[in-house]
């Protein structure tokens, strides 16, 4: 058998580090090499597999060129700001990276982009393969229904959430926009309050849900004359996003360098 693949992970504590830790120790083919957190983390020195009461070898570190040390791809759910520190180490280092944390601004995403023309940069809000099968039935239906059916895309998440709204939510927006040729920056809502005024045709709308311990849902409402069409994705765990993290990561790993999303290594374009 081919030695296994080498993991780091950034924001390894977290809610999807901690699963992905999960994940990477039942795989076979996969091999835990480094387990990054920041500075001020209140886990240093931890076992990364300590949560599951059992022993990984790798220690929570901040110390980021160790971490990366032995690493074949890395594989990032942190913070924005822990996510862009790491884009010239690993370009430094010709170190693939699959970024699952969300929340960029276009500039940031831009940043991201220019590091894919020199490694291999896997970026997805959402590495569920159903949510990525979703994009592309969210694709058909707004080709086929057109501007007479209103969109509504509505998330919810668990009180922990800092950006809203969700990046699978913009991502949405973004299929539909594109799918009618729109651009999502000139005809999305984020909010409403007060008097509006009718709605605006052609508009998509954002509306955000945060509350205790919902993982991930999204819904998208194409709202016609007498009808109303619902495409929606409910996840009750996290071990989807980590095992499409992980598909993601083996694929990544042959790629040249480039700036990919989940439906390239998922073959769905
Ligand atoms: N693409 C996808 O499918 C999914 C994406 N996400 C996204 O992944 C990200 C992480 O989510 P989740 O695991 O729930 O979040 P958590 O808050 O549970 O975990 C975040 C991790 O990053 C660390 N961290 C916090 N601040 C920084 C920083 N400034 N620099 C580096 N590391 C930092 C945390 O350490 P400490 O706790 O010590 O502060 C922790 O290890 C979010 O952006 C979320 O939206 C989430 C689920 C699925
Ligand atoms: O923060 C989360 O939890 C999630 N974040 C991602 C997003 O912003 O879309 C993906 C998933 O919805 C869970």
């Amino acid at each position: 058998m081919a030695a296994p693949l080498r993991v780091a992970l950034a924001g390894a504590s977290g809610r999807m580090g901690q699963m992905l830790v999960q994940e990477i120790l039942a795989a076979p083919d996969l091999q835990l090499s480094g387990a990054l957190l920041h500075a001020q983390s209140a886990r240093l020195g931890e076992d990364a597999a300590a949560f599951m009461g059992r022993s990984s070898g790798v220690r929570f570190t901040a110390d980021a060129g160790q971490a990366l040390q032995d690493a074949e791809v890395l594989i990032d759910y942190s913070r924005v700001e822990g996510s862009l520190q790491l884009l010239p180490l690993c370009v430094q280092r010709r170190l693939p990276m699959v970024i699952g944390t969300t929340g960029f601004s276009a500039e940031q995403r831009a940043q991201l982009q220019a590091a894919g023309a020199q490694i291999p940069l896997l970026c997805a809000p959402n590495t569920s393969v159903g949510v990525n099968v979703v994009m592309n039935l969210l694709a058909q239906a707004a080709r086929q229904l057109g501007s007479a059916y209103d969109v509504e895309i509505v998330e919810a998440h668990h009180r922990h959430k800092v950006d809203a709204p969700s990046g699978t939510a913009l991502q949405m927006g973004e299929v539909i926009a594109q799918a009618q040729g729109q651009r999502l920056a000139d005809v999305a809502v984020y909010s409403r309050e007060g008097h509006t005024g009718a709605r605006e045709a052609g508009r998509i709308g954002f509306a955000t849900v945060r509350g205790g311990d919902i993982v991930g849902d999204h819904t998208v409402m194409f709202c016609g004359a007498g009808e109303r069409i619902e495409i929606a994705h409910k996840s009750s765990s996290r071990i989807h996003y980590a095992q499409g993290a992980l598909l993601a990561a083996r694929w990544l790993s042959k790629q040249p360098a480039g700036f990919y999303g989940m439906a390239d290594a998922l073959q769905l374009r």
